[in-house]
């Protein structure tokens, strides 16, 4: 780490949203107000007063670089007018006696996760002085190795952890699958904060991580910790995790008991459209496409190469929904007090479907509002789907999505809060049985079923911005 600077001549310009100061050695430096990641105040032992972290914006024009942009600091032996709104303490999460465990997961979406912690993370806890260890995945096991041999038994034994994961959803998903199946009890639950570096990063977007991951640096600084709700999702005993691009098999719980078939997740579980073309994409060669490798495979499912229709995916689904209880012979409660609620269990009437998808977030990508009423972390479920359309039209009702999920508007949607999902299958063909569970993907057996619904506990927590 290069020694610190210590400014002079430093000046807010708020009409112009700058920051203007003096390095020790150079010429005057400007920054936006805006590019502030904080203000901490400087250890008892610094010669400073404070410590200023900000982003640097290095991009050119010409550079095709990803991660550009890096965080840096510069010190100041007093604050001036105008800066006191930036001035941090530093969270109680990164004040734990632990060193903060940092999980870089190299193969997620474009394999950007490196960089960002080079230039973004690994700067931000130098500048604060933090203690950290590093873990780079090796394989698609090394999250959940970590997480079983380290961050369980440390949690279980109530020791306070915070851990940095540079992924997408799929190294969350990791940990709370290894978590959720843990027999003994959680004595300290820990603390995640996500800096998104996968494809969709559906779980950053929605608690609203939206502007890249050097900016989610500083939600580091700014963030709070709230407990991360999961749905339970219970498999008929055949159903197998599909792995090695869709090569591979494996068991789903290494519990013999098939009663046991359950994955865990916090986002998504489909069936249909959405399911096939995360299944399909998930290869090498895809993944280099990143963002695009979605749309790229939802154009094979959707406009055949033999120039058939769409796949008409069979299956029946009971639907568990809350209602108010309907009173005896009225309209409604006049009188204003809450009305009992009820569990309402239905057969849906179609038998075939395109799009089946139950998610607990607003957003599967960034600009992709795949459930407008939804808010990340409120522990309610919500159910979406529509039946066999052409391509054309498939196409025209997802892209709606887009423009802030206008797609639960339209007549061809179902969309409501559910309770419970059971979907028990009718396909022949183990392609058109895959499903879905935040990007892990199940191939459910012959007249298999699965079953989501809310689990009660809540065994992690997340750093969110600050509203
Ligand atoms: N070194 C590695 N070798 C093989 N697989 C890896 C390695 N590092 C990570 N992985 C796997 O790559 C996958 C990346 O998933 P992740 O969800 O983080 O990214 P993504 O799929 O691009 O994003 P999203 O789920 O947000 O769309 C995970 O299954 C992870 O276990």
């Amino acid at each position: 780490m290069s020694p610190p600077e210590v400014a002079a001549d430093i000046s807010v310009d708020v009409a112009a949203g700058a920051l203007r100061w003096s390095p020790s050695a150079g010429h005057e430096r400007q920054i936006k107000l805006t590019d502030i990641v904080g203000i901490v105040r400087a250890s008892a032992s610094s010669t400073s007063a404070y410590r200023v972290l900000y982003i640097e914006n290095t991009s050119s024009a010409n550079e095709k670089d990803e991660t550009p942009s890096s965080v840096t600091h510069f010190d100041l032996a007093s604050l001036p007018d105008g800066l006191s709104s930036h001035v941090k303490d530093l969270p109680a999460y990164l004040c734990k006696h632990k060193p903060v465990h940092v999980v870089v997961s190299t193969q997620s979406g474009t394999g950007t996760a490196k960089d960002v912690f080079r230039n973004g993370v690994e700067p931000f806890l130098q500048s604060l002085g933090l203690v950290y260890e590093i873990t780079e995945t090796q394989s698609s096991q090394t999250i959940l190795e970590l997480a079983q041999s380290r961050f369980l038994e440390d949690a279980c034994a109530g020791i306070a952890q915070t851990i940095i994961l540079l992924s997408g959803d799929g190294g969350l998903v990791d940990l709370i699958d290894v978590f959720s199946k843990c027999q003994r009890s959680i004595q300290a639950v820990p603390d995640i904060a996500l800096i998104p570096c996968g494809t969709g990063n559906a779980m950053a977007s929605s608690i609203g991580l939206r502007s890249g991951p050097i900016d989610a640096v500083r939600t580091l600084l700014s963030g709070q910790s709230c407990s991360v709700p999961t749905i339970a999702v219970r498999f008929s005993p055949g159903a197998q995790l599909v792995i090695g691009e869709g090569r591979q098999r494996a068991l789903i719980s290494n519990i013999s008991d098939p009663s046991q078939q359950t994955l865990y997740g916090a986002v998504v579980a489909s069936w249909g459209l959405h399911a096939a073309l995360v299944a399909d994409s998930d290869t090498t060669e895809y993944r280099k496409f990143g963002m695009e490798r979605f749309k790229m495979a939802a154009t094979e499912l959707l406009h055949p190469t033999d120039g058939s229709m769409p796949h008409r995916f069979q299956g029946r689904i009971k639907l568990t929904t809350s209602r108010p209880s309907v009173s005896l012979g009225g309209n409604g409660d006049e009188s204003g007090c809450q009305q009992p609620v009820t569990s309402h269990e239905y057969t849906l009437p179609e038998t075939e479907h395109m799009y089946v998808l139950t998610t607990l977030v607003p957003r599967l990508e960034k600009d992709f509002v795949i459930s407008p009423a939804s808010k990340a972390l409120d522990g309610r479920m919500r159910f979406l789907r529509f039946g066999p359309l052409s391509g054309e039209e498939a196409m025209r009702l997802l892209m709606l999505a887009y423009q802030d999920g206008a797609h639960v508007k339209d007549e061809l949607m179902t969309y409501e809060e559910v309770e419970r999902v059971r979907i028990d299958f009718d396909e022949e063909m183990e392609r058109w049985r895959r499903v879905c569970i935040d990007g892990k993907i199940v191939a459910v057996e012959q007249s298999g079923w699965m079953e989501i619904s809310m689990d009660a506990r809540r065994l992690l927590n997340l750093i969110t911005p600050i509203e």
